[in-house]
């Protein structure tokens, strides 16, 4: 069975420049792109398989990262962005033209990963951002459709990536997150 997990890693992980400097992530629209502005490389880049994160057509797994929120910026055709889940922690801004989600911003203050944009680096149009290093919320692609008896062979093809899976986030987020409660209730 060909496992497909994310088009832009099904051949093999690349690995970032080092040295990227940011760029514009561009929607899938074909005329009036929406487009953000992003300063600096990116943190995190996981595959998240989860419900809410964004796929790109058939696949498995979304692609995401972090970056600092004050280094996002709308820059063309905002007037197409909507928040797909009002409730959700994060409110991911989709185009409601091709349905790309653009960015994911918390406005929780007291969420530890406040401060934090979510972001697919597969939407750069530039290359060199930094790669994936590891899979979370694995087991979730279950509530999308796959089958139990995937997962084996889900899992063994995302370690032969290099992506290490994991049913939650990795453990230095996993800790940064009980760090933050720790601080938050000794406070
Ligand atoms: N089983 C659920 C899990 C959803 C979930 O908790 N997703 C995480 C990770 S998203 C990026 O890594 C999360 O923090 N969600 C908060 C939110 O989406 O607002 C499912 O699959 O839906
Ligand atoms: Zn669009
Ligand atoms: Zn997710």
């Amino acid at each position: 069975m060909t496992v497909h997990i994310h088009p832009s890693i099904d051949n093999g992980v690349k690995q970032g420049s080092g040295s990227f400097a940011g760029g514009t992530l561009v929607c899938k629209c074909a005329d009036k792109k929406v487009k953000v502005g992003v300063k600096g490389d990116v943190a995190h880049n996981h595959a998240c398989g989860c419900t809410k994160c964004w796929k790109p057509s058939g696949a498995t797994f979304s692609v995401v990262a972090v970056v600092p929120r004050e280094n996002v910026t709308v820059l063309e055709n905002g007037d197409k962005l909507k928040i797909v889940d009002t409730a959700a922690v994060i409110q991911r801004h989709a185009c409601s033209g091709c349905g790309t989600h653009m960015y994911g911003r918390i406005e929780n203050k007291g969420h530890p990963f406040f401060g934090l944009d979510f972001i697919h680096p597969e939407l750069f149009q530039e290359s060199g951002s930094a790669a994936p290093g590891f899979a979370a919320f694995v087991s979730s692609v279950i509530e999308s459709g796959v089958k139990p008896a995937d997962m084996a062979g889900i899992r063994s093809r995302l370690k032969e990536l290099g992506l290490e899976p994991y049913d939650c986030l990795s453990p230095p987020l996993m800790d940064a997150i009980a760090t933050h409660v720790a601080n938050s209730k000794a406070a």
